[in-house]
């Protein structure tokens, strides 16, 4: 059968989307590899699932995978893209769009200037809802890799992320630090990690290597992390721009249990049909 799916990109984090409500496809773990695959398949860091909701008050269920073939609980860049292409796909006329997602309900909305803002709900600190193994809620924990010490954040967006902050996201050690922490034996689902220079209180740049696709030019969650993080540890004020690879992310949080806003962009770059294995 071919699957028809549109390829799109928010800040260059990049993804298949495909819509099974008016088509039907079950896709095992090794289809979406072989679909991830920049030489053999699509190639993406994420594919975008579209499917009726199982809440009635929902519009759509949004699911996740990551290029490993992993199902995951949330992804900002693509909650920007999902809201754009249910649109353009006209299976919505709606421009604030209810999706439910494995990590917990969003609000999608798409603004005059065709930029998307996404209520990312509450970020959560507990070691428990990442999960992360400490013994307490704290604004850094130790975590020991490889011999060194590093000071972390640990914060759930629906999807877990550790967040180190350096000197300088050019001289980060992103290639080596990225593997280890995503994998650490304390992270049991594993971990999404961020690399946070603090430019000024309402600016930062940011590179994450993330969980189950490597380093990406952008990770919405990601922006929202290490934000969250730096304004729980007194370094950032609401707004925040956020300076990723692939360009800037817009975060507010009034703090505590207040709802994280993120904005930004979403593109499309082409529609295809693939047959599938
Ligand atoms: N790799 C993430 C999912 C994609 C997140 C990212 N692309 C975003 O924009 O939030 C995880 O395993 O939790």
């Amino acid at each position: 059968m071919l699957l028809h799916f549109t390829k799109m990109h928010g800040l260059g984090n990049d993804f298949m989307v495909i819509d099974l409500i008016t088509q039907r496809a079950r896709l095992r773990d090794e289809q979406v590899r072989q679909l991830a695959d920049r030489r053999f398949g699509v190639g993406f860091d994420q594919l975008l699932v579209v499917e009726p909701p199982r809440d009635p008050d929902m519009d759509f269920r949004y699911r996740i995978f990551n290029a490993d073939g992993s199902e995951v609980e949330n992804c900002g860049n693509g909650a920007r893209c999902f809201a754009r292409f249910v649109l353009d796909q006209r299976l919505t006329h709606k421009r604030e769009i209810r999706v439910e997602t494995a990590g917990g309900p969003l609000t999608l909305k798409v603004n005059d200037d065709d930029q998307v803002t996404v209520d990312m709900g509450a970020p959560r600190f507990s070691p428990a809802t990442l999960p992360f193994d400490a013994t307490e809620d704290r604004p850094l924990h130790a975590l020991e890799v490889d011999g060194e010490t590093y000071e972390i954040g640990a914060v759930s967006m629906g999807n877990p992320h550790a967040v180190l902050r350096v000197r300088s996201v050019d001289s980060a050690p992103v290639e080596r630090l990225g593997p280890a922490i995503e994998a650490h034996p304390r992270f049991p689902r594993r971990v999404n990690v961020g690399f946070m220079q603090v430019v000024s209180p309402h600016e930062i740049h940011l590179r994450v290597f993330e969980r189950g696709s490597g380093e990406t030019l952008a990770c919405g969650t990601g922006a929202c992390a290490a934000v969250a993080s730096g304004i729980r540890q007194g370094l950032l004020q609401s707004p925040v721009t956020v300076h990723l690879r692939g360009g800037d992310l817009r975060i507010e949080w009034p703090g505590e249990e207040a709802p994280l806003m993120m904005t930004g962009p979403a593109e499309r770059v082409f529609e295809g049909r693939i047959a599938l294995a």
